[in-house]
């Protein structure tokens, strides 16, 4: 997989490649650190965009900065230019808990459990450093590639002044999940909150649908506040009293998160011994040697200097770099900076290192100028030049080869990489090798925007919304498909609005594509396998690879085309606007000029079974309604297939 092209403020620190993830402010590209070669994600955020929005951002960091748990997101490093943020954060290349349950119909008890157990310990853990989270829910939770989940989002959390014990004031989450109190406009204690949206979230583990749900906010607000759900047959006694008690309507009856450490139904099959580990693994009072050594090595400086340099946790690219350094470390993985290159002419290979040592040599005069009182760990070294271009599409070429613009002032001899000249070898008695281009595995879900209405402001329901979009005129325009990497519209057709929202919508979307029986002659394509899971191919579609069926549901079919066709054709007759790009479907369903959900659909090849699959990637948007559409079109193409 090649890099895509980058933002001048991460050149020569981090490679960058596909958008694996968008929000209502930001969004996620994956990363590779150059010095250790380790994939990251990075939140990209634009400060004009982010308007109003900016001081919630800060908090953000600010929170993420105090934060270091293993079931924590961890946040590596900070980079503020004039227009952007970057905040480059543990990668999570499992995706969403939604999408996990989304593929399981639902979870089984003990399933839950071992994830309930993690969000008790993430939640314990930032209560217990004065955070509550207020946004709580299975789209805010990623999963590492050992089924560790990570919290995140912690753009709405509240540190208040007086300590987990003094109220709260501002309403906010998603509906769904929001404490009876929340929605009173009461007063309440974050912590109290969180809790019942814990509740809200094992109930959507244990039974594959929510609690409180409904199309209309003022319904969904009584029923939240009436505290009464549907208690499925399958759920165990024990199941069922502890989400009675999570799920208590007057906060101080609802079981706290102590509590919750020493349940009998957390630790339902656990050693006597074990205790939910909400205490955190990582070390940030002391350094690693061993990290610490290295990282001093490499540059020529002394660990003591080396030492003082990252115990300020500036959160800069020092900080990145011992923080997955020591990351190597825990997993058994060779303490190692990239260095000793294979010379390739005229990349920036020595420039690393060079960068490092700019970045640390800052580090020093910063210290020396006392200047401790800027923002902490915001890099402003570096203005941000090509930061507004937006990013080409994977295949689309090499990463860009343009100037960053000079009249942007460079500090700290920054040079951009693109002009650096490599340093002679001899220059230093360590360099750091270019980096060995990774291929990394861009992660296989995206997340959902918080909608309007999640922000607890009555909004149309998905139906209005599709209702509306029917009845938009429709604008024929081509939809030949000449250039894979460019997305083309496909025409607009009014059609029917979506059905009637069905409350169980788990697993239905798998059960809605396995009704996607395209018994067509079988048309044998090349495949076109790739190092990583998939790329997209000029002559076919892409062929995924077996370890990543992830959010893939196979057809019948073995002609492509058609599937595709008949997906579009579903979309089309739904009155959802779509757009192409080689065989992927991109549907966008608009409020205003805004995006309220946007999702793709990928046809591609699933070689083990030799049938065609269908990739499902939720791009922003609220992940019920994104599950409920993608149900609704499923369902029609295969209605439409079998007629
Ligand atoms: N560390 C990560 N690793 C992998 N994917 C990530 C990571 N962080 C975020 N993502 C993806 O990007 C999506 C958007 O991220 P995030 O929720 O932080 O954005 P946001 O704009 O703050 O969202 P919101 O609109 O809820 O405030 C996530 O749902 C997830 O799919």
């Amino acid at each position: 997989m090649v890099p895509i092209k980058s933002y001048c403020a991460l050149d020569g620190f981090y490679e960058m490649y596909d958008t694996i993830g968008s929000g209502g402010f930001a969004k996620v590209k994956l990363g590779v650190h150059c010095l250790t070669g380790e994939k990251v994600a990075i939140k990209i955020m634009d400060k004009k965009q982010l308007g109003d929005d900016l001081p919630r951002i800060r908090l953000e960091i600010e929170a993420m900065k105090s934060l270091s748990h293993q079931n924590v997101c961890k946040l590596f490093q900070v980079i503020e230019t004039d227009a952007k943020i970057f905040m480059v954060l543990e990668y999570c290349p499992d995706g969403e808990l939604f999408d996990y349950i989304v593929e399981r119909d639902r979870l089984t008890e003990d399933e839950a459990r071992h994830f309930f157990r993690q969000i008790v310990a993430a939640v314990a853990y930032i209560h217990h450093k004065g955070f509550a989270h207020r946004d709580l829910k299975p789209e805010n939770l990623l999963l590492d590639d050992d089924q560790q989940l990570k919290l995140i989002d912690f753009g709405l959390c509240a540190k208040p002044k007086g300590g987990m014990n003094s109220h709260l004031e501002t309403c906010c989450g998603s509906p769904a999940y929001a404490a009876p109190e929340l929605i009173s406009g009461k007063c309440y204690l974050g912590s109290e909150a969180d809790i019942w949206s814990m509740g809200v979230l094992l109930y959507a583990l244990l039974c594959g649908y929510l609690p409180f749900d409904d199309d209309n906010i003022a319904i969904l607000y009584r029923k939240i506040q009436s505290g009464v759900y549907e208690k499925p047959e399958w759920l165990s006694e024990s199941s069922m009293e502890m989400l009675d008690q999570l799920l208590q309507v007057d906060p101080k009856r609802r079981i706290t998160v102590a509590q919750l450490l020493h349940h009998p139904w957390v630790l339902k099959d656990c050693n006597p011994s074990y205790n939910v580990q909400w205490e955190s693994i990582y070390q940030t009072k002391e350094l690693d040697d061993e990290c610490v050594t290295e990282m001093a090595v490499s540059v020529g400086k002394s660990r003591k200097a080396m030492h003082s340099i990252l115990s300020d946790w500036s959160y800069d690219y020092n900080t990145a770099t011992y923080l997955l350094l020591w990351k190597r470390k825990q997993l058994s993985k060779s303490v190692r900076l990239m260095r000793d290159q294979q010379s390739i002419p005229g990349t920036p290979v020595s420039g690393l290192k060079r960068n490092l040592i700019d970045e640390m040599n800052s580090a020093d005069d910063n210290r020396r100028n006392s200047l401790k009182n800027s923002p902490r760990g915001l890099h402003t070294s570096l203005e941000g030049g090509l930061d507004d271009v937006d990013l080409l599409a994977i295949g689309q070429g090499s990463p860009i080869e343009t100037q960053p613009p000079f009249s942007h002032q460079l500090n700290n001899n920054m040079t951009p990489l693109a002009k650096k000249r490599p340093l002679e070898e001899k220059e230093m008695e360590y360099v750091f090798a270019k980096p060995v281009s990774v291929a990394p595995t861009p992660s296989r879900k995206t997340k959902r925007q918080s909608p309007d209405h999640s922000k607890l402001s009555p909004s149309r329901s998905m139906d209005s919304a599709l209702d509306d979009i029917s009845k938009t005129p429709a604008t024929p325009r081509s939809s030949r498909v000449n250039d894979e990497n460019r997305w083309l519209d496909t025409p607009e057709r009014g059609g029917a609005a979506g059905s009637k929202s069905t409350r169980k919508m788990f697993g239905s979307i798998e059960r809605g594509l396995d009704r996607v029986r395209l018994m067509l002659t079988p048309r044998r394509r090349q495949l076109h396998r790739t190092g990583g899971e998939t790329e997209f191919s000029s002559s076919g579609p892409n062929v995924v690879d077996n370890k990543a069926l992830y959010n893939v549901s196979t057809t019948s079919s073995r002609d492509p085309d058609f599937v595709l066709s008949e997906l579009r054709r579903a979309l089309q007759s739904k009155g959802i606007p779509v757009k192409q790009k080689g065989y992927t479907l991109r549907g966008r369903i608009t409020e205003g000029v805004r995006a309220k959900l946007s999702f793709e659909l990928e046809v591609c090849l699933i070689p083990r079974v030799d049938v065609v699959g269908i990739r499902r990637k939720r791009l922003k948007g609220d992940a019920w309604c994104y599950k409920r559409v993608c149900e609704e079109v499923l369902r029609m193409a295969s209605i439409q297939t079998a007629a």
